[in-house]
């Protein structure tokens, strides 16, 4: 079946240096609409590094990014920092540096299932709730393009599968764009439809269901993981030295969403 996904973003042999310190090294892919990306790798692997130049937040030092003209980037943060003494309903938290009509914000809030909540204290909201006010937050921009960094953080076991479901269904109702890290690889797998492995560079990328397992993931990974992780499996085409570097290369061929059945495990260099 052909992919009939159209490009969001894309970006080409991107690199970043911070104080000539690598965070990415030549990352290209491609994002597109109707199809959830997820980012995964080891700490400091450049997950939100790579979040930040898809946002326009950081320059690359080298590399090309295009975007679809006026492209809508919803974006929800891992971390908010709001004053706690600061009386703040969901309501206004939700008016701040927005302006949605009511219709809207109930519409938007139904989506996520807080619609109860919007004349409650923000900072009174349990981690499960809070995610999701911040995702109607992310959504009331109308978005073609979703980021979500670690989007399940502070939220119970079920929350966070409710949560990845409801994400699944964000992407069928309105048909944009996901981008998302996890560090869940077991709980995002049954709500991806792409995976990419980071590791400063793209170590591998494809389909959950169409990767193949492969030692060097539970290198990566740890052996627990990859075990509990076991749809999620790649060709994980290269070994790396002691400081990260990879000893063995290949070229990268092209990136793809296989949300409808089409593409399957794309290795990368
Ligand atoms: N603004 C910055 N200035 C200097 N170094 C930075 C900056 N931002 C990130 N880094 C470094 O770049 C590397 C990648 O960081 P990044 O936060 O992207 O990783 P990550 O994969 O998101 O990690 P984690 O899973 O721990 O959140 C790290 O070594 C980090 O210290």
């Amino acid at each position: 079946m052909p992919n009939t996904h159209r490009d969001l973003i894309r970006l080409e042999q991107v690199s970043v240096e911070f104080n000539r310190h690598s965070a990415l090294k030549q990352v290209s892919l491609g994002l597109h609409d109707d199809c959830i990306t997820t980012l995964i790798g080891p700490n400091g692997a450049g997950k939100t590094t790579l979040v930040r130049v898809v946002l326009g937040l950081i320059q690359p030092s080298s590399g090309k990014i295009w975007r679809q003209p006026n492209l809508r980037i919803g974006y929800m943060p891992q971390k908010l920092q709001i004053d706690r003494t600061m009386p703040l309903t969901v309501k206004r938290f939700l008016h701040i540096g927005l302006k949605p009509n009511p219709e809207q914000l109930e519409e938007t809030l139904g989506q996520v299932g807080a619609e109860h909540l919007l004349e409650h204290s923000f900072h009174d909201l349990s981690g499960g709730e809070t995610q999701r006010v911040m995702l109607a937050r992310a959504l009331l921009r109308d978005p073609q393009l979703l980021v979500l960094d670690e989007p399940v953080q502070g939220v119970d076991l079920n929350g966070q599968a409710e949560l990845y479901q409801l994400i699944a269904s964000i992407r069928d109702q309105r048909q944009c764009g996901i981008l998302m890290i996890s560090h869940d690889l077991h709980l995002v797998m049954s709500s991806t439809d792409h995976v990419i492995c980071l590791n400063q560079h793209i170590c591998c990328s494809g389909h959950p269901a169409n990767v193949s397992r492969d030692p060097s993931f539970v290198a990566l990974f740890g052996e627990r993981h990859a075990q509990a992780f076991a749809l999620y499996n790649h060709h994980h085409d290269h070994e790396h030295d002691i400081h990260g570097d990879i000893i063995l290369d290949h070229p990268s061929p092209e990136e793809g969403c296989s949300h409808t059945g089409s593409s399957g495990e794309t290795p990368h260099a």
